[in-house]
C-alpha cells in the first residue's frame, strides 16, 4: 500500500510493526514519535522508520494510518490528544495495547467525530522492552486480535489487515470485553503469578542466601516474564482490574484445593492434578504461536568446560543457521549440562541438529 504511516511509541512493539510495514509496503512513508527521542533516533538508525516526528500533532497531520504503541494508560492520553488534532478524515487509527475495553471506551471522542478507531493487540512479545529488542519476525504465526465494533470499523479492519500483512500474524476479531477476559486469563494473570513467585523467593532468601543461587531451570522458566517492564504491567493490571480480581479469587480456591490434597496426602488426586495439567499443556498448539509463543528448542548435552558454547555456536554460524535464544538449563561441576538453543523454524532446528551431530559427539534431542 502507498501512504503515510505514523507510529507513536517506538519501543519493542512499535519498532517491530514499523519493520513489518516497511517490508510489506516499501513505497509507504513511515514516521515515528517517542517521548524518549533516543528511541525514535535508534528506530531511524535501524531503518525501521523514514522520519522522526517532533510531536504527535505533526506526525498525525498527514497520516493514513496511525498506530499507538505506548503503555496502555499513555495510550488513553494519546487518544485524547489525537481527538484535538487536525487529521485526515479517512485515517485509520489503531493501537497495540494489551487491554481493549478501557481503550475502546476512551476512543469514543474520536469515534464521535467520525474517525475509525480499531483496537488491536498482537499476541506476541517479550520480557524485553525498547527499540533494540524489535524484530520483524516477532508476530509470525501469532494471533493478532482486532476489536472493530461497528460495520464501518469492520470495513476499515480489512484495510488495516492489509497494512499489517508483513506481520504474518493470524487476525482474529473479538469484542473488547471478550478480549480482556481471555487476555486476562492467559497473559495478564500469569504475569501476576510469575511476579508473586519471585517475591516469595526474595523474601525467603532473606533468611537463606543459598536459595537464589539454587533457583535454576524450573524457577527460571516460570518466572521469565517477571523481568518485563514494571510500568507496562502496572498499567495493564489497572485497566483490567475487575477480570484480574475475579481470577485471583479463583486462583485462591485452586491453591486451597492443592493444600487440602497435600494435607490429606491424597496420592491419587495429586497424580490426577498433575496429569490433567500435563495433558492440557501438552495439547496446546506448538507449531503456531498462540498465546504461548512457539519455540523450536534443541537440547544438547554438553560437558561443563569453558568454550563449549562458543564451540557449538561456531559450528552453527559456519552453516549460517541463526539462533534466536541460547541458555543453559542445568550445570553441575564435571557433570553434563543441557544447552537449550531456540530457532525460528523447525527446519533450522533440523539443520542445527544434523550439524551438531556431524561436528561433535554431544547427544541432541527435542520433544
Ligand atoms: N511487550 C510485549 O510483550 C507486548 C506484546 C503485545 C502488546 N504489548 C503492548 O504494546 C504496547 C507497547 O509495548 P512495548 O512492549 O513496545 O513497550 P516498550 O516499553 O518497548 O515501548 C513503549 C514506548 O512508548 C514510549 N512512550 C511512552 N509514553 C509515550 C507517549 N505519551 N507518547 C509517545 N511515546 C510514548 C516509550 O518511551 C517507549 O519507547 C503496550 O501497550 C503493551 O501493553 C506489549
Ligand atoms: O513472551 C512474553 O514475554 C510475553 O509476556 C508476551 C505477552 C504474553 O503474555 O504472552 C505479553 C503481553 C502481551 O500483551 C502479549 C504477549
Amino acid at each position: 500500500m502507498n501512504g503515510n504511516v505514523f507510529i507513536i511509541g517506538m519501543g519493542l512493539i512499535g519498532g517491530s510493526l514499523a519493520l513489518c510495514i516497511k517490508k510489506a509496503h516499501p513505497d509507504a512513508k513511515v514516521s515515528g514519535f517517542d517521548v524518549r527521542k533516543r528511541q525514535a533516533e535508534l528506530a531511524k538508525m535501524f531503518g525501521a522508520i523514514d522520519e522522526i516526528s517532533e510531536t504527535i500533532r505533526e506526525g498525525a497531520s498527514d497520516a493514513d494510518l496511525i498506530i499507538i504503541s505506548a503503555p496502555v494508560r499513555e495510550t488513553a492520553r494519546i487518544l485524547m490528544e489525537l481527538s484535538t488534532c487536525a487529521i485526515k478524515e479517512t485515517v485509520i487509527i489503531t493501537d497495540t495495547g494489551s487491554t481493549k475495553k478501557e481503550i475502546s471506551r476512551l476512543a469514543a471522542p474520536l469515534k464521535q467525530k467520525g474517525f475509525s478507531f480499531i483496537g488491536g493487540h498482537p499476541m506476541a512479545g517479550s520480557h524485553k522492552s525498547g527499540i533494540t529488542a524489535a524484530k520483524e519476525i516477532l508476530f509470525e504465526n501469532a494471533f493478532y486480535i482486532l476489536t472493530p465494533e461497528d460495520s464501518r470499523e469492520k470495513e476499515s479492519a480489512a484495510d488495516l489487515k492489509e497494512w499489517l500483512r508483513g506481520t504474518n500474524a493470524r487476525f482474529l476479531e473479538l469484542s473488547p470485553e471478550d478480549h480482556d477476559y481471555l487476555a486476562g486469563a492467559i497473559s495478564h494473570f500469569p504475569h501476576i503469578i510469575a511476579a508473586s513467585i519471585v517475591h516469595q523467593t526474595k523474601s525467603l532468601s532473606g533468611s537463606n542466601d543459598l536459595l537464589p543461587r539454587l533457583a535454576a531451570g524450573g524457577f527460571r522458566d516460570i518466572t521469565r516474564i517477571a523481568s518485563s517492564s514494571p510500568e507496562m504491567w502496572r498499567d495493564i493490571l489497572l485497566h483490567n482490574k475487575d477480570v484480574l480480581i475475579e481470577l485471583l479469587d479463583l486462583w485462591g480456591k485452586e491453591m486451597e484445593r492443592v493444600r487440602r490434597l497435600l494435607g490429606t496426602s491424597n496420592e491419587e488426586e495429586l497424580t490426577a492434578y498433575f496429569s490433567e495439567a500435563k495433558q492440557f499443556r501438552d495439547g496446546l498448539p506448538v507449531k503456531e504461536k498462540g498465546a504461548i509463543p512457539a519455540f523450536y528448542d534443541l537440547y544438547v548435552d554438553i560437558p561443563d568446560y569453558p568454550g563449549v558454547i562458543s564451540e557449538i555456536t561456531g559450528y552453527l554460524a559456519k552453516e549460517e543457521i541463526s539462533i534466536t535464544n541460547i541458555r543453559i538449563i542445568e550445570t553441575r561441576e564435571e557433570i553434563y549440562g543441557v544447552l537449550a538453543i531456540s530457532f525460528q523454524t523447525a527446519m533450522d532446528r533440523e539443520k542445527a541438529e544434523k550439524c551438531i551431530q556431524a561436528c561433535t559427539s554431544y547427544p541432541t534431542s527435542y520433544e
